[in-house]
C-alpha cells in the first residue's frame, strides 16, 4: 500500500474549486449584462456589511458584469431630521417631504451617503463615481400623486406628499459614459422636476426606473428582511405580479415593502428579466444569489 500523498490538495481546496465551477454557467450567462443594485439604508448600518457589499460590486465588475448602484438612506435621513428637530411622517412607505425635508434628504443622500459608498467601492479596489438624478439630466422627476381610503370606506382622499417625486423620464447618457470608462455609477435618489424643484424619490422606485431604462438583466433590492414574508412569516421565494396584487390587497405587504414590490412589477413590465429582494444583513448575499444554484430571497418575474 502506498503512503498518502502529502502534496494532494486539501479537501477544503477541492470544495473551493467546486464553488468556482458551480459559478461557471452564471459567469458565462451574465458577462456584459447590466445589473442594477439598490442598496437600502437599513442594509448599510454595519461597516463589515458595507465592505462585503463593496467587494461584491467590485467582483461583479471584475467578471464582466456591469453593476449600477442606486442607494437609499431612509434611516439616515430620519436621524438627521431628528437632530434638526424636524418631524417626519410616511404614507405607504413614502416620506412626506416639505421644503426643509427635501433639503435635508438631498444633503444626506447625495452628500454623505453617496460619497461614503463611493469610498467603500474604491477601497475594495474598484472605480466608482457618485452622482444623483440631477447630474447630466439623468432623471426628470414628477410629483407623486397618492390617494388613500379609510378601511371600509369607498371615498378616496388625495394626500399631498409635498416634494416626493417619481422618475418621469431617464436619460442614460451619463450612465453609459461611466460604464464605458470602466466606472461604477453610484446614484442618489434625488432629481429635479420640470418646475425646477428638487424632488425626494424613494430609492426603490428610482432603481426600478433606471433598471427599466437600461434594459437591465437583473434588479436587486437589498433590504433588512430575508425577502417577502407571508402572514405566518414564511419566506415567499417566487412571486409573479398577480401574486403581488393579491398579497397587497389582503394586507400581507405593508410599509416599505409596498414601493419595493411596485418597483419589481414596473421593472419587469419595462423589460427587466427578473427582480430579486435580498437580505442585505447577510454578508456577500449578492454572490450567493448570483453564482450559486440555490438562490436566496424573493425572486419576482413575469408569470
Ligand atoms: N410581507 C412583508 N414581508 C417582508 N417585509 C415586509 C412585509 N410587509 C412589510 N414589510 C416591511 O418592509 C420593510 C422593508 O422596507 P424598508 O423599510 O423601506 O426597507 P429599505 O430601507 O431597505 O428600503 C421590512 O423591514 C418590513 O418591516
Ligand atoms: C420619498 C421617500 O420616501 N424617499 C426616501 C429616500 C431614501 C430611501 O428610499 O431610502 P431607503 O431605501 O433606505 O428606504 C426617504 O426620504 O426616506
Amino acid at each position: 500500500m502506498s503512503a498518502p500523498d502529502s502534496h494532494a490538495p486539501h479537501p477544503d481546496m477541492l470544495a473551493k474549486t467546486e464553488t468556482l465551477i458551480e459559478a461557471l454557467p452564471y459567469l458565462q450567462r451574465y458577462a456584459g449584462k447590466i445589473f442594477v443594485v439598490k442598496y437600502g439604508g437599513h442594509a448599510m448600518g454595519d461597516a463589515a456589511l458595507a465592505q462585503d457589499f463593496a467587494e461584491d460590486i467590485v467582483l461583479l465588475k471584475a467578471v464582466g458584469i456591469l453593476p449600477v448602484v442606486v442607494h437609499g438612506g431612509g434611516p439616515q435621513i430620519g436621524a438627521m431630521l431628528k437632530r434638526l428637530g424636524i418631524e417626519s411622517r410616511f404614507v405607504d412607505g413614502l416620506r412626506i417631504t416639505d421644503a426643509a425635508t427635501a433639503e435635508v434628504a438631498e444633503m444626506v443622500l447625495a452628500g454623505s451617503i453617496n460619497k461614503e459608498l463611493v469610498a467603500w467601492i474604491e477601497r475594495a479596489g474598484g472605480r466608482a463615481a457618485g452622482i444623483s438624478g440631477k447630474d447630466a439630466g439623468l432623471v426628470r422627476a414628477r410629483k407623486v400623486e397618492r390617494t388613500t381610503r379609510d378601511p371600509g370606506s369607498a371615498i378616496e382622499q388625495v394626500v399631498d406628499l409635498g416634494f416626493v417625486g417619481e422618475p418621469e423620464s431617464v436619460d442614460r447618457t451619463i450612465i453609459d459614459t461611466l460604464l464605458n470608462a470602466g466606472i461604477v455609477p453610484v446614484i442618489a435618489p434625488v432629481a429635479v422636476g420640470a418646475d425646477g424643484h428638487t424632488y425626494n424619490i424613494n430609492a426603490d422606485t428610482m432603481a426600478g426606473a433606471i433598471a427599466g431604462a437600461l434594459g437591465a438583466a437583473r434588479l436587486f433590492l437589498l433590504t433588512d428582511v430575508s425577502g417577502v414574508l407571508s402572514k405566518d412569516k414564511a419566506l415567499l421565494s417566487d412571486l409573479t405580479p398577480t401574486d403581488i396584487a393579491a398579497l397587497t390587497a389582503d394586507g400581507t405587504i405593508s410599509g416599505g415593502m409596498i414601493p419595493k414590490l411596485e418597483t419589481c412589477v414596473a421593472a419587469i413590465a419595462a423589460g427587466v428579466d427578473a427582480a430579486v429582494i435580498l437580505d442585505g444583513r447577510i454578508g456577500h448575499v449578492m454572490l450567493l444569489e448570483i453564482f450559486t444554484r440555490r438562490g436566496v430571497g424573493t425572486l419576482v418575474r413575469a408569470g
